[in-house]
C-alpha cells in the first residue's frame, strides 16, 4: 500500500475546487492511457462539494463522460430518489449536468429496488456488479476481482470512519465480500451498504477528503499507525497513491513539519 501524502488547502472551498481539478486531470490521463476511467464517489459534505465544483468548471469538458464508470463507496439504504441517498446528492451536484453513459453509472441498490428492503441481498447484488465489471488482466491481485478504480474518494467522520466502515463494526474485518450491509450505523440513517477494505485498497489512488476542526483527530489517526479497528481511516490506502486532501482546520493536529496550507 502507498504512503499517504498530505496536501493542504486554505479552506473547504479551495479544497473542493482543487480536488475537482485534480479529478479532471486524473480521469483525462486514465482515458488517454487506457481509453476508459473508473471513479468511486463518496457521500458527505466535502465529497459532494467536489462534485459540484467539478460541474462548475469549464475543465469538465476535458473528460469523456461517456467513457467513465461511476461507482459509490457507500450508500444509505433508502428508497431511490431519497434526498439522503449519496446517489441523489451526486446526481444533483454533477451527474445530471454531464453526458455520462447511464449504463456506466452504478448506484448501489435502493431499498425499493429488486431486493426490496433486504440490504444483505442488495450488497451481494452490488458485489456481483463489481465482479462483472472487473476486466481480466486489469483487476488488481485481491481475493476477488473488482474493477481497478482510478480514483476512489472517501470522506472521514469525526470517529475516523470512511465509507460506512465504522470503528469496531463487523464490516471492517470483511475480506471475502466486496460489499456488505451495515445495520445500526452510528451515523444516521442506520442501514447502509458499503464497499469493504479489500476493494478500497484495490483502487489505484485513494483520496481522503476532509475539512473542519471536527475531523482533525480522525485525520491525525489516519496518518499515524493507529489501529484501523479503532480508526478505519488508517486503512484508507491506494495501491499506487494515497492523498489526504485537507483544509487547514482538518490538518490542525498533524505533527510539526506538515506542509503549510496553500
Ligand atoms: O454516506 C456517508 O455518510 C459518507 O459516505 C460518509 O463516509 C461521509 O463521507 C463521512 O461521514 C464524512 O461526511 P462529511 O464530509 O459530511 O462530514
Amino acid at each position: 500500500m502507498s504512503i499517504p501524502e498530505v496536501l493542504l488547502h486554505r479552506d473547504q472551498d479551495v479544497l473542493a475546487e482543487a480536488a475537482a481539478a485534480r479529478l479532471v486531470t486524473r480521469i483525462a490521463d486514465a482515458q488517454a492511457a487506457r481509453g476508459t476511467a473508473s471513479v468511486v464517489l463518496t457521500g458527505g459534505g466535502v465529497g459532494t462539494a467536489v462534485l459540484a465544483a467539478l460541474a462548475r468548471t469549464g475543465a469538465r469538458d476535458a473528460v469523456d463522460w461517456g467513457r467513465l464508470d461511476v461507482w459509490w463507496g457507500d450508500e444509505r439504504f433508502l428508497p431511490s430518489g431519497d434526498p439522503e441517498r449519496n446517489e441523489t446528492g451526486a446526481r444533483e451536484a454533477l451527474l445530471d449536468h454531464v453526458p455520462v453513459d447511464p449504463a456506466r453509472v452504478h448506484p448501489m441498490p435502493a431499498s425499493d429496488g429488486p431486493d426490496g428492503d433486504d440490504p444483505e441481498a442488495a450488497a451481494a447484488r452490488y458485489a456481483d456488479e463489481l465482479l462483472f465489471a472487473a476486466r481480466p488482466g486489469e483487476a488488481p491481485r485481491s481475493s476477488f476481482a473488482v474493477p481497478s478504480f482510478d480514483v476512489l474518494m472517501l470522506g472521514v467522520g469525526p470517529d475516523a470512519h470512511v465509507a460506512s466502515l465504522f470503528p469496531g463494526m463487523p464490516a471492517l474485518e470483511e475480506r471475502h465480500r466486496a460489499a456488505v450491509a451495515v445495520r445500526n450505523s452510528p451515523k444516521p440513517p442506520p442501514t447502509r451498504i458499503t464497499l469493504t477494505f479489500p476493494v478500497l485498497q484495490a483502487a489505484r489512488e485513494v483520496w481522503v477528503l476532509s475539512a473542519g476542526e471536527s475531523k482533525a483527530e480522525a485525520v491525525r489517526l489516519g496518518l499515524s499507525e493507529a489501529d484501523p479497528v479503532k480508526a478505519p481511516v488508517a486503512w484508507a490506502r491506494g495501491r499506487e497513491r494515497t492523498l489526504f486532501l485537507l483544509d487547514g482546520a482538518a490538518a490542525s493536529r498533524l505533527p510539526a513539519g506538515a506542509p503549510s496550507a496553500s
